[in-house]
């Protein structure tokens, strides 16, 4: 392992507009990239942040836990800076994929606003490393300043509680003193954010195995040399001389040269940040997107996703919604249909963290020999409704239901624990093919909401565990998902044997009752029969019955339920109820 290298750390910094993210990477920075800091020429004229800015410093002070490996001689700190505006979310989204932790940056005179909760949830998926910085202390009023630091720390700890980063440190900061500070501000705060980032980075070496994977955020030319692509290494190495691949645009490329903090390198790896230098390749042919090794990353246009929604979404999530899929830096619609297990709910008290989908290990491959049962929403923390798509049941069934109902329940809630919801996952059909790895962090918005209005409108995020094409139905049927079917009928006339009758008002006459033959029913006396077949070609059917029937039955005890499972991508294909 080369000795001289840095160990590079990716701290984004998020925040609600104007909470003075760009001014504290200011501070915190000694290099800055060509579009750190608001150079765009529209940042400055808008005076907000349109873009990612990447910046950054060094110390040769190593964080503690990475000292003694002797990988590393030194610490660069890769600030993210992210917009703030509402109407940026795609660019927030896309830059909180590629951090290792998060500044979250809260103006102290406004508190928690609506980018806030929205940064709060990007960061409880993207890391579990935050730091909280209360900005503009300068404008507290000097003589009430601790007590107003200590009260906004207060409030801070109290909102995070529900998240993943209960207790996280909060610390106060004035990155750039303005009009309306209060006597003698300056910079403050600087050298505790350092010490919180050195002591909250990895405590171990990057790990440099799997497919190449590099996320580019930046794309421009140098005269003579050829086309460098600035970005973060998500998985895997790399060397000079190497053929690596742009999958969006399926080419492959040689590595010309590689530089690491503006010094020539012969390799890279997970975790760095690295201008990879390619020739040949026109400068405009990508601003954001991926390189890979060849064939390693997939296009697609279906895909199923382990998922989960988000806590602080308010509203339905119901199946055949549209939501902006963002993956990586690329965000499309796509239509979610939603599935979970057929017995619904789960006492793993893990399913309740958030954010656990977004670690890999929590996601096998998708399982297409199982079963799955339709469901007409995606199920939050509040547990799992009755599922408005099972049908009615009988009595005796019903029973059974609220009995086993009231079981998850005394399980799944005791006290104010909250009920939760066995596993649950999205088929989504993309409105465009998309270019992502085959196990990546998905990202479901409802951007079409109003972006001034306060609600999160961050909806699901989940990993892609299993890809298919939605145009091919023999793609399809793979996916055994059943709605849960019942009919009601009748029986018309018992035989004299009493074991057996011929029956009505199940199907139509047109329906081939063959699927049925076998399939059990249940008679309101609650005495159960198998469907024997056809009886003449009315829809007539006789049922063999496990016990003799009563000799006098009330039209209630006459009722027949048939329950089974229709495969809504097999449309030919029932099961019958086990
Ligand atoms: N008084 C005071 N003003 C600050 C401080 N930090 C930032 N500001 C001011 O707050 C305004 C917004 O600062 P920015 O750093 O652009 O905020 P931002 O969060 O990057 O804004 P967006 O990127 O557009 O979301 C500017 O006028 C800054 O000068 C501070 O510590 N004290
Ligand atoms: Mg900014």
């Amino acid at each position: 392992m080369a000795s001289d290298r840095l160990f590079n750390l990716n701290v984004g910094v998020l925040g609600h507009v104007d909470s003075g993210k760009t001014a504290l990477v200011a501070a915190l920075s000694t290099q800055l990239s060509t579009a750190a800091l608001d150079k765009n020429p529209q940042s400055k004229e808008r005076g907000i942040t349109l873009d990612l800015g990447f910046s950054s410093f060094i110390t040769d002070k190593l964080p503690p836990q990475l000292e003694p490996k002797g990988h590393y001689t030194g610490l660069q700190v890769t600030l993210v800076d992210c917009p703030g505006h509402a109407s940026l979310i795609r660019t927030i989204i896309g830059g909180a994929q590629i951090i290792d932790m998060m500044l979250m940056v809260v103006d102290i005179t406004k508190g928690i606003q609506a980018q806030t909760a929205e940064c709060i949830v990007l960061g409880e998926i993207a890391t579990h490393r935050i730091v909280v910085i209360l900005n503009k202390i300068d404008l507290l009023p000097e003589a009430k300043r601790s007590q107003l630091i200590a009260k906004a720390t207060k409030m801070i700890h109290a909102t995070f509680q529900a998240t993943r980063f209960a207790g996280c440190t909060v610390l106060p900061a004035c990155a750039k003193p303005g009009e309306g500070s209060e006597g003698g501000a300056e910079v403050k705060g600087m050298d505790d954010i350092i010490a919180a980032i050195m002591n909250m980075a990895p405590n171990r070496p990057r790990q440099p195995d799997g497919p190449f994977l590099f996320a580019v955020d930046h794309c421009f030319a140098i005269k003579g040399q050829g086309t460098v692509l600035t970005g973060t290494v998500l998985q895997g190495s790399a060397k000079v001389g190497e053929m690596l691949e742009l999958p969006e645009h399926k080419v492959q490329k040689k590595v010309k040269s590689m530089q690491m903090f503006r010094r020539p390198v012969q390799s890279c790896q997970q975790g760095d940040r690295v201008g990879i230098c390619m020739t040949k390749l026109a400068p405009d042919t990508m601003e954001r997107g991926l390189v890979s090794s060849p064939g390693s990353v997939p296009t697609f246009s279906g895909a199923i996703a382990a998922v989960e929604k988000i806590r602080f979404y308010v509203g339905e999530l119901s199946s055949k919604m549209k939501l902006h899929v963002t993956v990586g830096h690329t965000t499309v619609m796509a239509t979610a249909t939603f599935f979970g297990v057929p017995d619904g709910t789960t006492t793993d008290p893990s399913a309740l963290r958030m954010g656990r989908l977004a670690s890999k290990e929590h996601v096998q491959d998708f399982d297409f020999a199982q079963e799955y049962l339709y469901q007409h929403y995606l199920y939050g923390f509040e547990g799992r409704p009755h599922d408005a798509s099972a049908p009615k049941a009988g009595r005796q069934q019903q029973q059974q239901q609220q009995q086993q109902q009231q079981q998850i329940d005394r399980s799944a809630s005791v006290g104010d624990k909250p009920k939760h919801y066995g596993p649950q996952w999205a088929l989504l059909e993309f409105s465009q093919p998309i270019t992502a790895p085959k196990d990546a962090l998905v990202i479901g918005s409802r951007l079409d909401a109003d972006a001034s209005n306060k609600t999160c409108r961050l909806a699901l995020y989940g990993r892609v565990c299993g890809l298919l094409d939605p145009s091919s139905s023999a793609e399809l049927a793979r996916l055994k998902i059943f709605k849960m079917k019942q009919r009601t009928g009748s029986i018309k006339r018992p035989d004299k044997d009493g074991h057996s009758a011929v029956c009505q008002a199940l199907f139509k006459k047109e329906t081939d009752l063959s699927i049925f033959v076998g399939m059990k029913v249940v008679a309101g006396c609650g005495i159960t029969g198998t469907i024997q077949g056809a009886f003449g070609k009315s829809g007539k059917f006789r049922v063999a019955f496990s016990e003799k029937l009563p000799g006098e039955m009330s039209e209630e005890d006459k009722i027949l339920i048939l329950s089974f499972k229709r495969f809504i991508y097999d449309r030919d294909k029932h099961h019958m109820v086990q």
